[in-house]
């Protein structure tokens, strides 16, 4: 009972939702190391690959610049000019090949002798310059690679194009770019001056053989369109986790945290089971009817005892539709074989105040009593004294209903709660049941003889059909006998057993 604030719909709906948001932040959070992980290896790779590419590509050069070497500070001729041009039409990669002496080129590949001016100074470690074209093809990117020998030398072009594609390829994932000096080329093989990258998170890649690094930044848009690209099945799981964990949250509050929620759910499975126990005439002890005693016949727990779940039943407001669950299987089973039952054969229902609230107990009980009539039988509602009813103008119409109908009511444990004899006389009680703590005093000292005594001379002089209940020795019965009461119940005659083992043992054959 202590758990029941947790079933309140708004604490189940509340709990459902941070459940929700719990699994989903777990989510996002393995989601986003996963990724952020994969990220950085993937871009690291990238790195390592784009620097042995753009190796591979300067290597062309070096191998260009190797061939011609012996050349270098030779006059300009038809076969050095060939020789040049033999290097671009050989080696991958490579556009032109120029020979310089000191600062200016006087042969080249393309146009035989010309004289050039070339700026030696602005090459990163004396090797590399990045350009953004050449009076050949302007707008076309370049590199110039250079070989140095004593203030002569060899000017490479190498092709751009290889270059942004090698950019282009490895950048899905991140902003990639190569580095000579100060001036970096993009994937779209663009030339930038000084710094602008965009802003995230950088990595750099120097070459070991040549002047350059490669560089990367993993942007925002990087991060999400990395999640998206390799995570999409997590994107995809998580949330539905995240619901079905937020959805069975609820439905768990609602079973776990709520003995009413516990007991509507048995009342559905219809584990509530009727036990009989045999009231006897209290002269020859023959079987004169059954008191009808609920048990919950739980799948783990096993049989469970009333006082476990009636006050709960009752204060829930249940114990009306379980104990129309109880007069349906009554009837249903001894419907039947109501021809072995004897001749004013009484059952006994315990009923509780909630039961006086509408008229469906008339209903019930007119059904109950339709299901035995080519044997009738007789119907007794047992009320307890320790919960009285309130007198009210739907009461009186329904005890009227009920005595119409040849219904009669017993006072359960009498002796034992305020009933008044107005109260009594009020609801015309037919029946007394003197409770079992008076029988279960007999023979124990002088005065508990007296008090039982005087509730039994009380209970006569109330001139109503009397049963005493509790009844478990022979002491007792002796003792009972010279008051001529009209019926005994108790473990002496046969404790409460379930319906099957009630008719072999007590029906006629
Ligand atoms: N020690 C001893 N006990 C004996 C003896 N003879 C009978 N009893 C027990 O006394 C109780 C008699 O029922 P109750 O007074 O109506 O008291 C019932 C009744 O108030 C309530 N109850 C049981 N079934 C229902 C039901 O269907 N509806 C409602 N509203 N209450 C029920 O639970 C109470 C307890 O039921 P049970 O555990 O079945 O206990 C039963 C019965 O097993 C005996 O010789 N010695």
């Amino acid at each position: 009972m202590a758990l029941n604030w947790l079933n309140r719909p708004y604490i189940r709906i509340c709990l459902s939702v941070l459940a929700f948001f719990i699994v989903a932040a777990l989510g996002v959070l393995a989601i986003s190391w996963q990724t952020s992980q994969g990220l950085r290896r993937d871009t690291a790779a990238s790195l390592a690959q784009s620097v042995r590419l753009v190796d591979m590509t300067l290597n062309n050069a070096s191998t260009a610049a190797d061939s011609v070497q012996h050349l270098v500070g030779q006059d300009c001729d038809q076969d050095v000019i060939q020789a040049l041009r033999w290097e671009v039409a050989r080696v991958p990669n490579v556009r032109t090949v120029n020979l310089y002496r000191g600062d200016t080129i006087y042969c080249t590949s393309l146009f035989g002798k010309k004289i050039d001016y070339v700026s030696t100074d602005k090459y990163a470690g004396e090797t590399l310059l990045l350009m953004s074209g050449n009076p050949v093809t302007p707008g076309h990117p370049l590199i110039a690679y250079r070989r140095d020998i004593k203030g002569n030398g060899i000017l490479i072009g190498v092709d751009g194009y290889f270059l942004h594609n090698i950019l282009e390829l490895l950048s899905t994932h991140a902003y990639l770019i190569l580095q000579v000096g100060d001036q970096w080329m993009d994937s779209k093989g663009k030339i930038h001056q000084g710094e602008g990258w965009p802003d995230g998170t950088r990595m750099a890649l120097a070459s070991a053989r040549y002047p350059y690094n490669m560089r990367l930044v993993i942007r925002n848009s990087d991060q999400w369109r990395y999640v998206f690209d390799y995570a999409t099945v997590s994107l995809v799981l998580f949330p539905l986790v995240s619901i079905f964990i937020a959805f069975m949250t609820y439905m768990l509050l609602g079973r776990v945290g709520s003995p009413i929620s516990t007991l509507k759910d048995a009342l559905a499975k219809k584990q509530f089971v009727p036990f009989l126990q045999p009231v006897v005439d209290g002269t020859n002890h023959r079987l004169t009817g059954g008191e009808v005693l609920m048990r919950w016949q739980h799948p783990q727990s096993g049989l469970i005892p009333p006082y476990q779940f009636i006050p709960l039943a009752e204060e829930s407001g249940l114990i009306v539709p379980m104990t129309r669950l109880m007069m349906a299987q009554v009837r249903d089973q001894f419907g039947p074989v109501a021809a072995q039952l004897p001749d004013n054969f009484h059952f006994g229902f315990n009923i509780c105040a909630g039961h006086f609230k509408d008229l469906t107990l008339v209903e019930d009980c007119k059904a109950f009593l339709h299901a035995f009539k080519d044997k009738p039988v007789l119907l007794v509602l047992e009320l307890t004294e320790r919960e009285l009813i309130e007198s009210s103008e739907i009461t009186h119409s329904l005890f009227s209903a009920l005595r119409r109908m040849g219904v009669l009511i017993a006072m359960d444990d009498f002796g034992t709660g305020h009933s008044s004899l107005t109260y009594l006389q009020k609801f015309h009680i037919d029946i007394l049941k003197i409770d079992q703590s008076f029988i279960g005093r007999i023979g124990t000292d002088a005065l508990a003889g007296h008090i039982v005594d005087n509730v039994i001379d009380l209970a006569k002089r109330l001139q109503m059909v009397i049963v005493a209940e509790g009844i478990e020795t022979q002491e007792q019965i002796d003792y009972l006998t010279p008051f001529h009461l009209d019926y005994f119940q108790g473990y002496f005659f046969g404790k409460p057993v379930p319906v099957t083992e009630f008719m072999e043992k007590w029906l006629q054959r």
